[in-house]
């Protein structure tokens, strides 16, 4: 173990180190300075999530639940363990991850700050057995509680910026695929979907981490076309899944709770049951033929009627959608529109994301938001 401080030059003028502590109690202080460190760690960490929930959720019991954990962290942090404390002989304040210096986004600050608050509960829970018999069971505890917050926080998170995104953009394959995602990024959308029915595995791949960095970097969801697995394996926000695809339940299985599924409907029947199966939001359409959904009969502004006076989760109207027929559509009652051509076949996407956007936050005085 290293020795430090207590330095004695008397004997024979050779430099002797003295240290008046124990073996024992030499290790006993290490271990309340990993300890103090940590507690310090964690309740900084929860401060940070706890600001979030408070000023940027408006989130009570998020809040709430931050404030309490903080509370019993504070209750370990004895006087003894406050007294080892050694910033000076600290060569850990010097060291930092480049990764650390920067933050693309909330997500990125929340993500990192749930981990360092997950591994200060970890190193208090092995160390903290060392200290006193019970601290180790009391920070699993919080530890688990910290892992239930982050799956509470982050599925909310998705979900209301899903209630936020009035335009979805569902892509087609195109050598110009990111490009064009990124101009409709600029013109404020916050809501993809990667559909592509034929590429090879290995290029849907590519794309979708492509895409979903992109999507995140503008603050937005990014949501996969039919596939759990890709959804998984780019860890994207959600899934939408068609009649013919996966059940909703097998799907909210493999990608937990804080994910978000969509799930299309042409009818009344579908609706009621895509909304009973627990899907977050739902399509509605084809509401006029497109060749983008060739054979597909359109379901008509009837339908979207139907959907403004019966869906109880946010539902989209789509299928043949443009900067021609939006009003139409809105007139019919919807609020929120998907659209593939619309976007995907725009020569300036920022502008046409613009305008749709502004179509769809006009005044509909009969309309609930
Ligand atoms: C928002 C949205 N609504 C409907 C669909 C269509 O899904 P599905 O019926 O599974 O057809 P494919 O898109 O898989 O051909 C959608 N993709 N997005
Ligand atoms: C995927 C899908 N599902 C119902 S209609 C449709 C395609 C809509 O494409 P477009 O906006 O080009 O008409
Ligand atoms: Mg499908």
């Amino acid at each position: 173990m290293k020795q430090t401080g207590w330095y004695d030059k008397s004997t024979n003028g050779i430099v002797v180190m003295v240290n008046p502590y124990s073996q024992k109690e030499q290790i006993q202080q290490v271990v309340y300075r990993i300890l103090d460190a940590n507690l310090d760690r964690a309740r900084e960490g929860l401060r940070i999530l706890e600001e979030w929930c408070r000023f940027g959720l408006n989130n009570a019991q998020m809040a709430n639940e931050c404030k309490q954990l903080r509370q019993e962290i504070a209750a370990w942090h004895s006087v003894e363990l406050r007294a080892a404390r050694d910033t000076q002989g600290d060569i850990g304040t010097e060291l930092s991850h480049p990764h650390e210096e920067e933050r693309s986004s909330i997500k990125a600050v929340l993500l990192a700050n749930f981990c360092r608050v997950q591994e200060a509960l970890r190193v208090l829970e092995e160390y903290g057995k060392l200290y006193h018999p019970d601290m180790g069971k009391a920070c699993k505890q919080m530890r688990y509680r910290v892992y239930t917050l982050e799956t509470n926080l982050m599925g909310y998170e998705r979900y209301q910026l899903l209630l936020r995104s009035h335009l979805y953009f569902v892509t087609s394959p195109a050598e110009n695929l990111l490009e064009t995602v990124e101009a409709a990024l600029k013109g404020g959308l916050t809501l993809v979907q990667y559909r592509d029915k034929d590429a090879l595995d290995s290029l849907r791949l590519e794309n979708a981490k492509q895409l979903c960095q992109l999507c995140h970097h503008y603050g937005a969801l990014f949501i996969i076309n039919d596939r759990v697995d890709l959804a998984l394996a780019v860890d994207a926000d959600g899934v939408h899944l068609g009649q013919e695809d996966m059940p909703i339940a097998t799907a909210r299985q493999l990608l937990g709770p804080q994910r978000l599924i969509g799930r299309s409907t042409t009818n009344s029947d579908e609706m009621q049951r895509a909304i009973a199966e627990g899907a977050d939001y739902i399509g509605v359409g084809p509401v006029y033929e497109t060749p983008t959904k060739e054979g597909k009969a359109a379901v008509g502004l009837e339908y979207v009627r139907y959907a403004m006076n019966n869906s109880s989760v946010p539902w989209f109207a789509i299928g043949g959608i443009d900067t021609t027929n939006i009003n139409d559509v809105i007139d019919a009652g919807a609020n929120r529109v998907a659209v593939v051509r619309s976007l995907m076949q725009a020569e300036q996407p920022t502008l046409v994301t613009q305008y749709l956007i502004s179509q769809l936050h006009r005044i509909q005085p009969s309309i609930p938001s």
